[in-house]
């Protein structure tokens, strides 16, 4: 083993830490205790352990948070009148909703519904137009995970070179932003990208967000890159990346493991969006 791992979960312990002080401090000071509802349509299996992990999260820290689980058949009407209650709950700081939404709900929509100062996932229209004109916004939590970890490892990445794979707006597309903004020259790949490999090859810091396990290959891997997997895909009952670990390991410089690396990170960027808005009402 020749890389070093990059350890999202241990990572994503320290920051919870300082959260629960910070939340400590804002009970007593100011009597706020941030409070996240995150909302779920339909019974989609891994999306609610996700959101359970989350709702743990919440508690873990101090927050107040509350879960919708709504029926499949819950309709875009529906949904809206939830958000918009939640939008006027002054105990609520954060909305999230658990994506995918079932067919036939526009999740643009229901986004850009939720108020752009309670949109921790940061998905709003409003948030994603600042992202990218630089302004200050709330930056989707997994894409701000993928940045903080390649901070961790101390590297100089100013002026190299970064391959994103995934152009989602979740993951790809605004991590290739934020990559951006550090001053890398970006490469966004996704399925119709035709020299992956080519690309790959050139990369100083590579973020996989595909969703296709193992995909990414050991001899794809330029020597002492830093590769940031965000992938993850249940193949039996083992969760697996986009990149194969064991032979990657072996020539980066620094490695994500999944689980244990952008997973963990995610959720403690929403706790920490969620505390950033809450603050926000002290101001
Ligand atoms: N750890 C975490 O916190 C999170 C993990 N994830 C995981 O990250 C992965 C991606 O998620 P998400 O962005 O929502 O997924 P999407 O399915 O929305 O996007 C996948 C992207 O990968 C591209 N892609 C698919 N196949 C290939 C291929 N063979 N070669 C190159 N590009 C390809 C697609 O291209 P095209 O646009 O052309 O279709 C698309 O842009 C999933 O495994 C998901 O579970 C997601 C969110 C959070
Ligand atoms: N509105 C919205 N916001 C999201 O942030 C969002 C979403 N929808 N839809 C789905 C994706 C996925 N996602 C993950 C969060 C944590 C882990 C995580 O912590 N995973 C653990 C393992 C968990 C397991 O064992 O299954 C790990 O990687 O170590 C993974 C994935 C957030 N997402």
């Amino acid at each position: 083993m020749y890389a070093n791992i990059l350890d999202g979960r241990k990572i994503s312990q320290e920051i919870r830490k300082n959260i629960m002080d910070e939340v400590h401090k804002l009970k007593l000071n100011y009597g706020i205790t941030p409070g996240l509802s995150v909302i779920i349509v339909g019974d989609d299996e891994a999306s609610h352990v996700y959101v359970s992990m989350k709702e743990k999260a919440c508690k873990m820290v101090g927050f107040h948070s509350e879960v919708y689980k709504l029926p499949k058949e819950t309709t875009q009407d529906q949904l809206i009148k939830l958000i918009d209650g939640l939008n006027h709950n002054d105990k609520i700081h954060g909305i999230l909703v658990q994506l995918p939404l079932p067919e036939g709900i526009d999740e643009n929509l229901i986004n850009s519904h939720i108020l752009p100062s309670k949109d921790v996932d940061g998905f709003h229209a409003i948030n994603t137009g600042n992202l990218l004109l630089g302004e200050e916004s709330f930056i989707p939590c997994t894409p701000r995970g993928i940045i903080e970890l390649i901070k961790r490892t101390g590297e100089d990445i100013t002026g190299k070179h970064a391959v994103v794979v995934g152009r989602s707006n979740i993951v790809g597309k605004p991590v290739g932003v934020l990559l951006l903004r550090e001053n890398m020259t970006v490469t966004i790949c996704h399925s119709k990208t035709k020299n992956i490999e080519e690309h790959l090859r050139m990369a100083d810091v590579i973020v996989a967000a595909a969703g296709i396990p193992e995909l990414i290959k050991g001899n794809m891997i330029k020597k002492d890159a830093i590769v940031i997997d965000a992938g993850t895909r249940k193949v039996g009952d083992k969760l697996v990346g986009d990149v194969e670990f064991k032979e990657a390991s072996k020539v980066a410089s620094w490695i994500t493991p999944v689980p244990g690396g952008v997973g963990p990170m995610t959720i403690a960027m929403l706790l920490e969006n969620t505390l950033k808005a809450a603050k926000k009402k002290c101001e």
